[in-house]
């Protein structure tokens, strides 16, 4: 049943939309439609169409934290959302208190949206990772809440790629070390263990968007490459998939892990894997800080079996920069650790460009505003890929409605005859285990029968979630 306070709301808006002389036919200047000019569209439309209109588009609140890049933030504005801007992550008590009433929560790697938080966020719609990475969201609870999130796959993958090419001449070449020495006013000219890239083999785990534009920058460098992914992927160049993990280690010069943070990616290299790599080979990591056991690391580098490393990521990052930030309070090992010669460390930058952070913020701000203002969840990572073309300009008495429910039989039936007191002009309906998501354009609605379908759909058995747009 919908509460008191949802009724309310639907009425208010629909009660400004008449007063605002917003009626569900009338066409505004539409954010949807001059974003349409601006950016690429997955789902192509041939004719201008009209704006739908759920809501009073300054009703729409959306928390934006970790400094997402400006490019969001003007779109979001353009739309004429109320925007909060945090440039750091918030503590888990301010972060339950701000999500309770946001619509839209944005945010990049390190903020954690766990069951726990999310439960408290009553009107959230849909979460904008600004990233690529997905895992410090519970995306199975969003999902069961009706909360779609999004990403932004590969913007930031050439700039991650870039920094590990640095990263594999700066351990060869144990820069590191030495612009510590010079900082510090010793000359030390030496070549002993200092290596020429060409010619040695690089080893890539998880072969996805980064790991493949990797082995194109490396072997342009003159570099073999081998890599190991759980799936067989196309080889570029001249490439070479292993079969297994271990043949990978006791083969490569230098080892890169490119895979996602996952049960099975816990530790992948630990103590054994250590081992079973070449004696004065290299290990860097900029894809997730559970990847690799630290301590087993730092021992292996004592040992001298590995000869440097590069991490970008730790298990435990810092919630914003700063001094001192960066401790053994935080991660137990971090003095031994920054104690060792040639090891590079960054703070979480592989993708920290002005081109990739650019790219992520139009992208994930523009698949949010499709999915407020339209209700298109295409792209996201957790939810049903549903889209429907636009409505025609001049089409009146139309509404949208998104149904978001349980995946169980019979589901679609009651729908269908609650709306087909009108005329479905056309639906779309998709599953993702137990979720499914269904949008469908209705005509022949008076404004006086919005709320009743409204209320009919929020008494259906199975529902999660309903919007009407119109
Ligand atoms: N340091 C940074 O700033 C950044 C870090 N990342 C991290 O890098 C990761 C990889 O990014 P993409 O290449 O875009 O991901 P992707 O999804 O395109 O590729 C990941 C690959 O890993 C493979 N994989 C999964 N589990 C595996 C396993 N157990 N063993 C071997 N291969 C496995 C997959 O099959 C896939 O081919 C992201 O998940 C993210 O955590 C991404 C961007 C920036
Ligand atoms: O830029 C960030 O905050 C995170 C980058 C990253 O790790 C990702 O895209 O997955």
């Amino acid at each position: 049943m919908a509460t008191p306070q949802q009724i309310n709301n639907l009425q208010n808006s629909f009660q400004r939309a008449v007063n605002m002389g917003g009626s569900p036919g009338e066409v505004s200047t539409s954010p949807t439609q001059s974003f349409m000019s601006s950016i690429p569209r997955r789902v192509s439309l041939s004719k201008q169409t009209k704006a739908l209109k759920p809501f009073s588009t300054g009703d729409i609140k959306i928390l934006l934290l970790e400094n997402v890049n400006q490019t969001a933030v003007e779109i979001f504005n353009g739309q004429g959302y109320q925007v909060e801007y945090h440039k750091a992550s918030l503590p888990e008590e301010e972060l339950i208190e701000k999500i309770k009433d946001v619509h839209a929560i944005g945010i990049r790697s390190k903020t954690r949206l766990s069951e726990k938080i999310l439960k408290h966020a009553k009107n959230l719609v849909v979460v904008g990772c600004f990233c690529i990475g997905t895992n410090q969201v519970d995306l199975d609870y969003a999902a069961k809440m009706g909360v779609a999130v999004f990403n932004s796959p590969f913007s930031n993958s050439r700039s991650v790629a870039e920094l590990v090419i640095a990263e594999i001449i700066t351990l060869a070449r144990q820069l590191g070390d030495r612009s510590i020495e010079m900082h510090t006013g010793t000359w030390n000219k030496v070549s002993k263990k200092c290596w020429e890239v060409r010619g040695k083999t690089l080893g890539i785990i998880g072969y996805g968007h980064i790991g493949s534009q990797l082995s194109v920058l490396a072997e342009a460098f003159g570099m073999h490459v081998l890599y190991y992914d759980v799936i067989t992927i196309m080889a570029l160049g001249t490439a070479k998939q292993v079969s297994t993990l271990d043949e990978l280690l006791n083969k490569s010069d230098f080892v890169t892990c490119h895979v996602p943070a996952t049960a099975e990616t816990k530790n992948l290299l630990s103590a054994p894997q250590f081992a079973a790599m070449k004696d004065g080979s290299y290990v860097i990591n900029a894809s997730r800080g559970t990847v690799i056991d630290i301590p087993a690391l730092v021992q292996a580098i004592k040992a001298g079996k590995i000869a440097g490393t590069a991490l970008d990521v730790y298990p435990n990052e810092p919630a914003k920069n700063g001094a001192g930030a960066f401790s053994d309070e935080l991660n137990s090992w971090n003095s031994e650790l920054v104690s060792l010669p040639n090891v590079i460390l960054t703070p979480h930058i592989g993708g920290s460009t002005e081109e990739a952070q650019s790219a992520i913020g139009i992208e994930v701000a523009t698949g949010l505003t499709k999915y407020i203002n339209e209700g298109c969840s295409v792209g996201s990572v957790n939810f049903p890929e549903v889209a429907l073309r636009g409505l025609d300009l001049d089409q009146e008495n139309v509404v949208r409605v998104l149904y978001t429910h349980h995946n169980v039989p019979g589901v679609l039936k009651t729908v269908n005859n609650i709306l087909s007191n009108h005329n479905i002009e056309k639906q779309f309906s998709d599953s993702q285990g137990d979720i499914a998501y269904l949008m469908a354009d209705i005509s022949s609605v008076n404004q006086s029968d919005i709320k009743d379908i409204y209320d009919q759909l929020n008494a259906t058995e199975y529902k999660i979630s309903i919007r009407l747009l119109y």
